[in-house]
C-alpha cells in the first residue's frame, strides 16, 4: 500500500514520538517545494525564467526563480507556527516570524532554489532544507541562535525538480524518498532504507578549477584519472552536473563522491558551498545513509558556524572515497607541520 508523506509523518509521530509541530513545518516545506514544482514545470509559460536583475548577499546575480522560491519558502514556513527564525541563501539576515504568525520552537535554514544555472537550460535543480532547535524560542531570534552545528539538525532533506519531483527527507533515522504524483498532488513514499555503499566507482568535481585545489585533491583526483593503471587499479566514471541536489540524488541512489574542495581562488572564501543550508542538510541525509561527509579535515556535522553564510569545502558519499581524501588532507597537513 502507498503511504503519503501525510501518513508516513503521521506513523512517525506513533512509533518514534516525532513532534506534530515538526510535522506540521515538514508539511509546510513539503507545500512550498510543490508549488515550487508547479512553477518550474511551466517554465517560461509561468514567466518564471530569466534573470531578476538583483543580486544576494553572496554577490552572486539572482535568477528570477531564486527570488520567486525564496518567496514560496518564507510565506509557507512563517505561516507553520512552527518555526521561530528563518535563514536563506537569498537574504542576508536571519528572519524572523511576522507579528501575526505564532512563534514555535525550531529554526530553519533553506537554499530556496540550489542549482540556478541550470535554471534556463531545463537541467535538474532543486531545494534544501535543514531544521534546528531554538534553545530559547522567541520571536525576535538572532544570528547567534543558528549557530550550532549540524549535529544538531532534527530533520533535513532536499526537494528536486527534476524528470519527476522528489523529496528527500531525513528525521535522523535513515533517509526516505517521496515521488510527487501530479495527477493528485500527493508526495508518495517511493524508497524506504536508502543507503550508499562503502566502495564507489564514480566521482564528481568540478575540475575547471584543478589549478586552484591544494595538493591533497590534485593527488587524490591524479589517482582516480590514473584508473587502472595507476594505484587504485580501476577505472572510475565522472559526472558534473552543477546541482548539488542533483549530485546528492545520484549517490544516494548509485554511490560515489561528491566534492567541492577549498581552493585558492578567492582565500576569503574555504570552499564555494554553504555550511548552513546546503553541506550540513546534505551531510544528515549521507550519514544517514551509511556514506561519510568532511571538510577534508573534519567531519562536516561537527564544525561550529560562526556565521550564518559560511561557506565550506565539501566531500561526501562513499565513505571508503571519502575517508581516503580525508586522509590525503591530513597527511599533508601533518607533513606541512613537520
Ligand atoms: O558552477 P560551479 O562552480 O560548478 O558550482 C556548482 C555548485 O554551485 C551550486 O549550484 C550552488 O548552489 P546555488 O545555485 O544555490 O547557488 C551547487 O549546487 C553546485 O554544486
Ligand atoms: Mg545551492
Ligand atoms: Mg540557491
Amino acid at each position: 500500500m502507498s503511504l503519503s508523506l501525510h501518513q508516513y509523518l503521521a506513523r512517525e509521530e506513533a512509533l518514534h514520538g516525532l513532534d506534530p509541530v515538526l510535522t506540521r513545518l515538514l508539511t509546510s516545506v513539503s507545500e512550498a517545494c510543490k508549488a515550487i514544482s508547479f512553477k518550474v514545470r511551466n517554465g517560461a509559460l509561468a514567466g518564471v525564467l530569466g534573470a531578476a536583475g538583483t543580486s544576494n548577499v553572496q554577490g552572486e546575480d539572482q535568477k528570477k526563480l531564486d527570488v520567486i522560491s525564496n518567496d514560496i519558502f518564507v510565506e509557507a514556513v512563517a505561516r507553520s507556527g512552527a518555526v521561530c527564525g528563518m535563514l536563506s541563501e537569498e537574504v542576508e539576515t536571519v528572519m524572523s516570524v511576522p507579528e501575526d504568525c505564532p512563534v514555535g520552537p525550531y529554526l530553519i535554514a533553506f537554499d530556496p532554489l540550489d542549482g540556478s544555472s541550470n535554471i534556463d537550460i531545463n537541467v535538474s535543480i532543486g531545494s534544501i532544507f535543514s531544521v534546528l532547535p531554538c534553545v530559547r524560542p522567541k520571536r525576535d531570534c538572532v544570528e547567534a541562535d543558528f549557530l550550532q552545528p549540524g549535529r544538531n539538525q532534527v530533520a533535513a532533506g532536499y526537494c528536486m525538480y527534476g524528470p519527476q519531483t522528489q523529496l528527500v527527507l531525513t528525521l535522523g533515522r535513515g533517509v526516505v524518498m517521496f515521488t510527487l504524483d501530479p495527477t493528485t498532488g500527493t508526495f508518495i513514499l517511493t524508497r524506504e532504507d536508502v543507503r550508499v555503499e562503502r566502495a564507489a566507482k564514480e566521482f564528481a568535481i568540478n575540475c575547471s578549477n584543478m589549478r586552484h585545489w591544494e595538493a591533497p585533491v590534485k593527488r587524490y583526483i591524479a589517482e582516480l584519472l590514473e584508473g587502472k593503471t595507476g594505484v587504485r587499479g580501476k577505472d572510475f566514471n565522472m559526472r558534473w552536473i552543477a546541482a548539488m541536489v542533483a549530485e546528492v540524488h545520484r549517490i544516494l541512489q548509485r554511490g560515489g563522491i561528491f566534492m567541492y574542495p577549498r581552493d585558492h581562488r578567492d582565500l576569503s572564501k574555504p570552499g564555494k558551498l554553504r555550511l548552513m543550508y546546503e553541506a550540513n542538510p546534505m551531510s544528515m541525509l549521507i550519514e544517514n545513509a551509511g556514506g561519510a561527509a568532511t571538510t577534508g579535515r573534519q567531519a562536516i556535522l561537527d564544525v561550529v558556524p560562526e556565521k550564518v553564510h559560511q561557506r565550506v569545502a565539501v566531500f561526501l558519499g562513499a565513505a571508503e572515497e571519502v575517508e581516503l581524501v580525508t586522509g590525503y588532507h591530513l597527511e599533508s597537513d601533518a607533513g606541512m607541520e613537520r
